[in-house]
């Protein structure tokens, strides 16, 4: 599990090693960390450190400092490293030595400087982000703003490898928000702890690979969000004891699909089967239950009420718009939900019939909203957030939602966000772009109420895992395209693979 922390939490880790004089050590490892970074980036590049061009923006803090220690080592090893410092101030013994390592100076300052450095970091093998560290107050400020645009604006084989110091300049090391131009990094050495806004969109999106450098620092408190990595899924994932039968195992309820979206209900169901439950129950209209039992003839379908049946996790809405049947088997479930406390997953068509409820009546709810549906939700709360608002605050938008709503949610986004009404927050990236196609959603529902059903651990937890094990199905596959109905195939194969070796006996 990963643990990520505000600037404010990382500053007050720091200030006790600060207070005892080891400053100057700090400094000398995240440099250090941050050399090897940026020759690892070289080396993937085929470039060895001597004769390699390294640009480095420089700010007038430590983050500043960092950047132009680890261009005196650069320098020293016969990297040719031009500095351009952006700010009248710079941390004057790390200048000092970058200088006297022969590196060069040019100031934004002067006009001409700034355009020979652009001219430098377009053909540079790296440029390094050293203006704004964890000190840093809003976006980027001009001058630097301008050069960091400019600079960005180089796309494809041209673009140098971009390392950034820390975190991306412009980019909220606390919330992840980001307020004007950034850098886009290949890479972002980080220090002393992860940060929380490298975890959240957007700021995730212009990090690329974040590396942390051990600084020994001593973090309290608890983290501002948490991540379940690979091995956490090895863990987390259920697996069926000698002793068990089907109904031990789990029984996931799905009320899904409709005469016009028939779909919804095909690719929850198979995503929910495929991860193993006791037993999949299918309520829904007939056709679509006609082709269920050709696709997934294990899963047990009527058209009753959801009254009469008995499932230890419910899954409501995915494509059940408009189809009077399905939205009153999703009210029942919800009124009935509000006294069984069945762990319950509200997708799609059923998110418009949750009420608010400060009184733990919606605490069984994990509610898995997109931007633009959290955006209505929150409208019929009362509370007015744009789509656009929420994209840029996803974090911030899911809590209050979670609070307002007194549910767990889910908003899905490239890092989706996982808030409980207490407080705890998972935050997750296992996918990629190709997951961002019709249907995906509704996999995701399946895969998460077979993971409620199938038990063990809290909601948001389980949620985060579901997220997660989603996210795998696109990013084990070949870079090729790829559509929702292949995702559900791709599970016990991406199961296998990050629960390791397979034991028949468990
Ligand atoms: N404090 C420590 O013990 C360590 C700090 N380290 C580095 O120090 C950084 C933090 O250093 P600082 O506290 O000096 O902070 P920064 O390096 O983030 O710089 C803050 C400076 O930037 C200016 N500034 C703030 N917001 C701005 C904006 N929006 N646009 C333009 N200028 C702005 C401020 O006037 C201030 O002078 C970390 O990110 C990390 O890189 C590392 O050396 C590791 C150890
Ligand atoms: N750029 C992206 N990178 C990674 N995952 C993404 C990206 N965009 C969307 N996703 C994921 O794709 C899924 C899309 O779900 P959703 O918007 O509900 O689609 P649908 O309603 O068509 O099924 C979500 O799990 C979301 O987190
Ligand atoms: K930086």
């Amino acid at each position: 599990m990963l643990s990520a922390y505000s600037a404010a939490s990382v500053r007050a880790a720091e200030q006790p090693l600060l207070d005892a004089g080891h400053g100057a050590e700090l400094m000398r490892r995240a440099a250090y960390g941050l050399t090897m970074g940026i020759i690892s980036v070289l080396r993937s590049r085929g470039r060895a450190v001597y004769g390699a061009r390294v640009a480095i923006l420089v700010g007038s803090g430590n983050n500043g400092g960092d950047a132009l220690y680890a261009g005196a080592a650069l320098a020293a090893r016969g990297a040719r490293t031009t500095a351009l410092l952006t700010s009248a101030r710079s941390h004057p013994e790390a200048l000092a030595t970058f200088r006297n390592a022969g590196g060069r100076c040019l100031e934004l300052s002067l006009e001409t400087e700034k355009a020979s450095f652009c001219a430098e970091a377009w053909a540079s093998d790296v440029v390094l982000d050293g203006i704004l560290g964890t000190g840093s107050r809003g976006g980027l400020r001009e001058p630097a703003a301008s050069v960091v645009a400019e600079l960005d604006r180089l796309q494809g084989a041209l673009r140098p490898l971009v390392v950034a110091c820390d975190l991306p300049s412009g980019v909220d090391a606390s919330t992840g928000e980001v307020d004007g131009p950034v850098l886009r990094a290949d890479l972002t050495v980080t220090f002393g702890a992860h940060k929380a806004g490298l975890l959240s969109s957007p700021g995730e999106q212009y990090a690329g690979e974040v590396r942390l450098v051990d600084l020994g620092l001593d973090m309290q408190g608890a983290p501002e969000l948490r991540r379940l990595e690979a091995a956490d899924l090895a863990v987390l994932l259920p697996a069926p004891h000698n002793s068990d039968h089907k109904y031990t195992r789990g029984v996931a309820g799905i009320v899904a699909g409709s005469a016009r979206y028939p779909g919804a209900a095909l690719l929850a169901v198979a995503a929910a089967s495929a991860c193993g439950p006791g037993m999949v129950r299918y309520l829904g209209p007939e056709p679509v239950a006609a082709a269920l039992a050709l696709r997934n003839p294990e899963v047990v379908s009527s058209q009753d009420s959801p009254l009469e049946v008995r499932v230890q996790a419910w899954l409501l809405g995915p494509g059940i718009d408009g189809d009077d049947a399905q939205d009153e088997r999703a009210r029942d479930i919800l009124l009935a939900g509000r006294a069984a406390r069945i762990p319950t997953v509200v997708d799609a068509g059923a998110l418009g019939l949750v009420q608010a409820s400060d009184d733990g009546g919606n605490a069984h709810l994990v509610l898995t909203p997109h931007a633009g549906e959290l955006s209505r939700l929150l409208q019929r709360c009362g509370v007015a957030r744009s789509r656009a608002e929420i994209e840029a605050s996803p974090r911030a938008a899911a809590t209050e939602a979670a609070t307002v709503l007194g549910a767990v949610v889910l908003l899905k986004g490239p890092t989706t966000v996982v808030a409980d009404p207490l407080g705890a927050i998972y935050t997750q990236a296992n996918g990629t772009a190709r997951l961002a196609t019709a249907g995906s959603g509704d996999t995701l529902a399946g895969i998460l109420v077979a993971l409620l059903a199938m038990g063990g651990r809290d909601l948001p937890t389980t949620a985060a895992l579901a997220v997660a094990l989603h996210g795998e199905l696109a990013r084990s596959a070949p870079s090729t395209p790829l559509n929702a109905g292949m995702l559900a195939g791709r599970i016990p194969a991406v199961w296998a693979s990050v629960t390791g070796a397979r034991p028949t006996r468990e």
